[in-house]
């Protein structure tokens, strides 16, 4: 998909609610503010960065006081809707201290499916990017019904990454990298450094659900990476409690789980 020449490399990260938050649900303001750092300082480097940011149920349960995460839809839109005020008011805040513009973009998936509304999101993202503002990206958790949603921030930041032809990926979770299995459950597992192709013995690997507060475990990292990798973009699962491993990624150190973007020129 990088079809044309772009001076400036343009990167996606996803950061999930489990490295957004405390087990408490409350905000990790330590690490959000680090994560907020390297990415302005990455920026003024001259790379282009896309935040997909989880957190909009976490955050709202914790400000609202819930006694735990809503099972039932409206409670859960109502949180996120609550959150996703209390998120974006703090990334406007912080990154404004580096002189960074952020934008709120809220998707669901029939913007991306009808062909004249992925256009519009695409045209929207581009001229983001061109007045040098931060597009944050969520899922519209207010409004999204089983139908219309992405259901996981992991899928829909591969999709953002196909929208707007990213060089890479990078998905912050609570784990090192992409393991031969969940090394929760087996001690022994070994982490991959590289993956060229996603094959069965990967998916089987990808194991069950994630954390408490995550939603997709491998799973959805691996749906991910397929959709990002068929595209030409490198995909990378990094841990997300230390938001200086971004730097590492930007040098091309080895780092986490790469996912090899094919070739698309051939
Ligand atoms: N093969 C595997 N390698 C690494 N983690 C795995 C694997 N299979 C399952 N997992 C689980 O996936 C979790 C990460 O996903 P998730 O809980 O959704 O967190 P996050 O949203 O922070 O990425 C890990 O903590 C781990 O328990
Ligand atoms: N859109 C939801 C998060 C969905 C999601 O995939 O969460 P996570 O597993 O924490 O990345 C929210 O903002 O709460």
């Amino acid at each position: 998909m990088q079809t044309e020449h772009r001076e400036k490399r343009r990167i996606v990260i996803k950061v999930g609610t489990s490295t957004l938050t405390y087990e408490t649900g409350h905000l990790n303001l330590r690490r959000i503010e680090s994560l907020i750092r390297v990415l302005s300082d990455i920026k003024n480097s001259g790379q282009e960065i896309i935040l997909v940011s989880s957190g909009a149920i976490g955050v709202g349960v914790s400000k609202l006081g819930l006694p735990c995460k809503p099972s039932d839809t409206p409670t859960k839109q109502a949180a996120a809707a609550v959150g996703q005020c209390e998120l974006m008011y703090m990334y406007d805040k912080q990154f404004s201290q580096y002189h960074h513009n952020v934008s709120q973009v809220l998707l669901t998936r029939d913007a991306i499916e009808d062909d004249a509304r992925c256009q519009n999101a695409r045209n929207t993202l581009e001229r983001l990017l061109q007045l040098s503002v931060i597009p944050i990206i969520n899922e519209n958790d207010t409004v999204a019904v089983e139908e219309i949603e992405f259901g996981d921030n992991d899928t829909l930041s591969a999709i953002v990454a196909e929208l707007v032809s990213a060089d890479t990926l990078i998905i912050m979770s609570d784990i090192d990298g992409f393991y031969d299995r969940d090394p929760r459950l087996y001690p022994d597992a070994k982490i991959i450094s590289r993956i060229d192709v996603i094959d069965d013995a990967v998916r089987r690997a990808a194991g069950g659900a994630g954390s408490r507060r995550g939603t997709g475990g491998m799973v959805t990292k691996i749906n991910a990476a397929e959709i990002a990798t068929r595209c030409g973009c490198d995909m990378l699962i990094i841990n997300g409690d230390d938001p200086k491993r971004l730097y590492d990624v930007v040098d091309g150190k080895v780092v986490g789980t790469l996912f090899k973007g094919v070739d698309v020129h051939d």
